[in-house]
Order: structure tokens, then C-alpha cells, then sequence
């Protein structure tokens, strides 16, 4: 590879071609009918899948849809995509799979293709990783996962990485949606809003949105835990003792941070005018929001790693897998974010 298309987190590279790298995630979901779908299009990046040769081979006659494919060379100089091609990184599968049929047996690939995307890009092989989705429920149950401890790629990268604390946020056209936590049983949600998550989470999201997204101050409005935000006390205590003290503390750094203010109320026009993200609480707070908004229109982004991370606003649909009804226009989007992601952080790092 040129030190043209080389990391832009670890090495001072010129951002020519981006070269991102996609994880084609759960070999029996719409993973990869998405990638071959993709593969059909114009794009000014080049596209390496990371993932079985063979099941994309097999995805695409499936499908009815052409395509080639070639071993990807972190040697040679970045190319851009061409129409029915895919370059990949070839991961074997432990056993053939079949398009909407879980096998636990091939968790472990699923697991060893994000461990390669991660280090291709922390190595400087790739500007980004893109990931298609995966199955948490087929991870968890498969023997060389201990269960439950798997609970997405998210908390995945962020150990991957070694990093404290990682933020996740859905994007759409004109609106982003931030997480306090990710993916923690509701019950276990309110003992795990503390001033040190709040303020480790809201200082990477307000850092993250000026560094990948040029926006010179953030304003941020954030959700309360409660109904109405707590209603003075009355419906919940987390507002009054945990969250307002905590964003008062960080406005004093410099951070712009509204609220606790209702959630109900929020996400409506009129506050969303004005803000450049939310942060919201919990998982099932923010994102049906953004789904409805933009579902098929969004990427899910991984802030505060050290590499930079897209993925897709859906899951793996193994209803849909092998059929050619699946929605692309998702990681659609999750590729454009993390090329401008990749563009942004080169500006910066050369302006
Ligand atoms: N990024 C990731 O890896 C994600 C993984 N998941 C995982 O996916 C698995 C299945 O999750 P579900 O809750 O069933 O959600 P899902 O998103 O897979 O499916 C929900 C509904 O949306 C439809 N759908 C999803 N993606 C679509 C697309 N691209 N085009 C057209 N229709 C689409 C499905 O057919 C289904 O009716 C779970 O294990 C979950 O944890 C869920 C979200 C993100
Ligand atoms: N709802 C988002 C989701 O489940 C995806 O999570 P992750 O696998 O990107 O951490």
C-alpha cells in the first residue's frame, strides 16, 4: 500500500481514495445480499468486504445479481470501485450457510471478521470500518462466547480498542441521536446513570461532533430519565440528584448542554431547531425516535474510538436474507458517513 492510502488515525497520510472496510456480519442475515447490492453501485471509495469469498459468490447468484471478486492487498494503491466487483478479505466460514438459518458454529468468524477490521484500521491498512449487522442472540450462544457477554459491536470495539468509554449515535439527515447507555436491560438503567458516565459520554460526543462533524460548538439537548423529566421530583429523583448537577458541572468547561428536559417534549420541531444533537438516557429512549424519522436513511456510529466506525440502522432480517428485498439505502449512508468522517479527520489533522 502508498502512504496515500494509509491510516488517518495513526500515520500522516493524504486522503486520496478512501479505502473502507466492510464486516460483513452475520453470515445467514442480509449482511451480505447488502454488500453484493452495494457492489452494483457507483462509489469513489474502494470497497473491501471482509468476510467468506464464497458466501458472497453464493449470496449474489442467489440474488440474481452479478459479481466478481478479488483477494484485497493492503500493498497496492487504493483503487476506486468498480461496478459488480468487490476486493475481500478472505475469512472462512466453519460451515455453509444457509440465507436465514442461524448456526452457532460460525459465531466465532462472525467475531474474528471485526477483529480484523478493527486492526486494519488501528494498523492503518483502511481509513474506516463499516459493519453490517450481526446477531448478538447467535453470538451469545455459541460455546466460545461466554453468555451474555456479548452484547453488540459497540462495547465490542470499545474493549477491543481499550478505550474507558465509547459513545453510540444514530444519524439521519437533520437529526443525531446519542446514548448515555447502550445496551443494558431497563432495569438496571437507572443505577447506571452517574455523573462520571454522563460526563465521560457528553464530553466525547461534544469533542467527537467538532472533530468529525466541524461543528465549533455543539449544542446538545439532553434527556431527563423520568417522565417529564423528573416533574419536579414527584415522578423520580435521577434529575434533581445525578443529571442537572452534572451538565451544570460541564456547561462550566465550556460544554453547551440543555436540559434535563422532558423526552416526550424533546424531539419535537421546535427544540430539534435548534440542537446539533441528543442525548438520551437509554436505547429504547432515543432510537424509535430516529427510526421513525430515518430508518433506511441512517448510520449508527461508534464516537470516542480511536478508528473510525459506521455501521447500519437495522438488524440482521434474517426474514429478508437471500430473498432481494432488503433495504441497502442504510449502509448507503453508513459508507458516506464514514468517508466524510475520514475526510473531515484529514482535513483537521493537515489544515
Ligand atoms: N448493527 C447491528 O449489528 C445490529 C444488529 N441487530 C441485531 O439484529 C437481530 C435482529 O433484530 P431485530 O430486532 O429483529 O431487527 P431487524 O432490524 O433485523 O428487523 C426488524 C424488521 O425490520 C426489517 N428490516 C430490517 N432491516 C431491513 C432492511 N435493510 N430492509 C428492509 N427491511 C428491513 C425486518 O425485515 C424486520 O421486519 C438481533 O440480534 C439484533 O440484536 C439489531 C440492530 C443493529
Ligand atoms: N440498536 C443499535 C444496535 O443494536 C447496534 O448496536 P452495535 O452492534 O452497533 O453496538
Amino acid at each position: 500500500m502508498t502512504t496515500s492510502n494509509k491510516a488517518l488515525v495513526n500515520k500522516a497520510s493524504v486522503l486520496t481514495i478512501p479505502v473502507l472496510a466492510i464486516t460483513a456480519g452475520e453470515p445467514a442475515g442480509i449482511g451480505p445480499d447488502l454488500c453484493v447490492q452495494i457492489a452494483q453501485q457507483t462509489w469513489n471509495y474502494q470497497i473491501l468486504v471482509i468476510c467468506d469469498k464464497q458466501l458472497l459468490l453464493d449470496r449474489a447468484k442467489q440474488l440474481g445479481l452479478p459479481l466478481t471478486v478479488s483477494d484485497f492487498n493492503e500493498n497496492q494503491p487504493a483503487q476506486a470501485h468498480t461496478v459488480g466487483h468487490l476486493w475481500v478479505k478472505h475469512v472462512p466460514l466453519a460451515e455453509t450457510c444457509i440465507a436465514g438459518t442461524l448456526n452457532t458454529a460460525n459465531s466465532p468468524y462472525v467475531l474474528k471478521t471485526l477483529d480484523i477490521a478493527t486492526q486494519g484500521c488501528l494498523d492503518g491498512h483502511w481509513h474506516a470500518m463499516v459493519t453490517a449487522p450481526l446477531h448478538k442472540g447467535v453470538i451469545n450462544d455459541s460455546a466460545e462466547v461466554k453468555t451474555g457477554s456479548f452484547t453488540g459491536h459497540t462495547e465490542y470495539l470499545r474493549d477491543f480498542c481499550d478505550c474507558e468509554e465509547v459513545v453510540m449515535m444514530l444519524a439521519t439527515e437533520d437529526l443525531r441521536v446519542a446514548l448515555v447507555t447502550t445496551h443494558l436491560p431497563l432495569r438496571e438503567v437507572a443505577d447506571a446513570i452517574t455523573p462520571e458516565l454522563i460526563s465521560r459520554v457528553a464530553r466525547i460526543l461534544d469533542h467527537d461532533l467538532q472533530k468529525f462533524f466541524a461543528i465549533a460548538r455543539p449544542r446538545i439537548l439532553v434527556a431527563g430519565l423520568n417522565p417529564h423529566a423528573g416533574e419536579g421530583g414527584h415522578l423520580g429523583m435521577e434529575e434533581i440528584d445525578v443529571i442537572e448537577p452534572t451538565l451544570k458541572a460541564l456547561n462550566t468547561e465550556g460544554l453547551n448542554l440543555i436540559g434535563p428536559l422532558p423526552a416526550d417534549t424533546l424531539y419535537t420541531p421546535k427544540h430539534l431547531e435548534h440542537a446539533d444533537a441528543t442525548l438520551a438516557m437509554y436505547h429504547d429512549q432515543g432510537l424509535p425516535v430516529l427510526k421513525f424519522h430515518g430508518f433506511g436513511r441512517a448510520a449508527n456510529i461508534t464516537l470516542g474510538l480511536p478508528i473510525i466506525r459506521t455501521s447500519v440502522d437495522h438488524g440482521t432480517a434474517l426474514d429478508l436474507a437471500g430473498l432481494g428485498t432488503a433495504d441497502s439505502g442504510s449502509l448507503e449512508t453508513a459508507l458516506r458517513v464514514a468517508a466524510q468522517m475520514a475526510a473531515a479527520y484529514q482535513t483537521k489533522r493537515t489544515s
